[in-house]
């Protein structure tokens, strides 16, 4: 069945200069008295993929977290500085935090589907934001799916437990589930760290589809992944930004020391 698909439209044809969707400016984050981030200034690009790399602790997921105010949840926890989306600063707490949600969704490590069908995994964040009849959320679901890639595999099943997936599958269907709020950002935290290389070759295809109409921003440690999927590669060390540019001249052409010896292996 051919859907009409507005929702994935290309919101501007052929650009000729990226857009920045994102900029994060002088950015500092603090866990209580634990100094997380330091002094971070960087840009996303409008539908690029841009990846976080560094070594354990360095303040990769911390900084993904920043991106959609997740850590407000937290007392004690605080961000200086200012992140934009699309200029606006989506720290000053005057930004919708529904607004936000809305706009900039997150994958996490682990898959967690919600324990209730595939169907009702991808409708329930649909019902909880808007008004839709069963008939476009039917529509909605399957294109969910099949920007997901997970279509074929579960179309016979829709009233399976999503818990019944594999891990690959669970990991698609978190995807489809954020992908169905139709955000204009999504954030990936280390999306395959818990697939095999099957599962994390599909959700690697998938996020090479995904670019063409969401700007994305992973986390992942593992380089090859990093020099694969991402236009763009931040390296963090200690919660600095240490270097960022186009992927091919981070693992090609470093021009800092620390960030050649941990892409070369040397230490991480
Ligand atoms: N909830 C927390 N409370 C206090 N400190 C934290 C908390 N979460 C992370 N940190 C600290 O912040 C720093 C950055 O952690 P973060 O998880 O962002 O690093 P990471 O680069 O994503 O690491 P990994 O690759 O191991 O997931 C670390 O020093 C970590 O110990």
């Amino acid at each position: 069945m051919m859907l009409e698909n507005k929702a994935f439209e290309p919101r501007s044809a052929h650009l000729a200069t990226p857009i920045e969707k994102m900029a994060l400016t002088g950015v500092n984050f603090y866990y209580g008295d634990a100094h997380a981030i330091r002094d971070v200034t960087l840009s996303f690009p409008e539908r690029q993929v841009s990846a976080l790399i560094g070594p354990s602790g360095c303040g990769k997921s911390t900084l993904l977290r920043i991106l959609n105010r997740i850590y407000m949840l937290y007392p004690k926890m605080r961000a200086t500085g200012s992140v934009t989306l699309d200029g606006q600063n989506i720290l000053d707490p005057s930004y919708s935090m529904n607004e936000l949600r809305a706009r900039v969704g997150m994958v996490f490590q682990k898959p967690v589907p919600f324990p209730m069908s595939i169907y009702d995994n991808i409708a329930y964040g649909m019902r909880h934001h808007e008004r839709i009849s069963k008939a476009e959320m039917d529509v909605r679901v399957e294109q969910a799916l099949r920007s997901a890639a997970l279509w074929d595999e579960v179309k016979d099943k829709l009233k399976g437990s999503g818990l019944g997936l594999s891990g690959g599958q669970q990991q698609r269907l978190c995807i489809a589930r954020a992908v169905a709020l139709r955000p204009e950002v999504l954030l990936l935290d280390e999306p395959t760290s818990a697939l095999d290389p099957i599962s994390t070759a599909k959700v690697e295809e998938l996020v090479a589809q995904l670019k063409t109409e969401f700007t994305i921003v992973i986390v992942t440690h593992n380089m090859q992944q990093a020099s694969r999927i991402s236009d763009n590669t931040a390296f963090m060390y200690l919660g600095e930004l240490v270097e960022y540019g186009p992927t091919a001249e981070i693992f090609q052409s470093p021009k800092v020391k620390r960030t050649e010896d941990y892409i070369t292996g040397r230490y991480g």
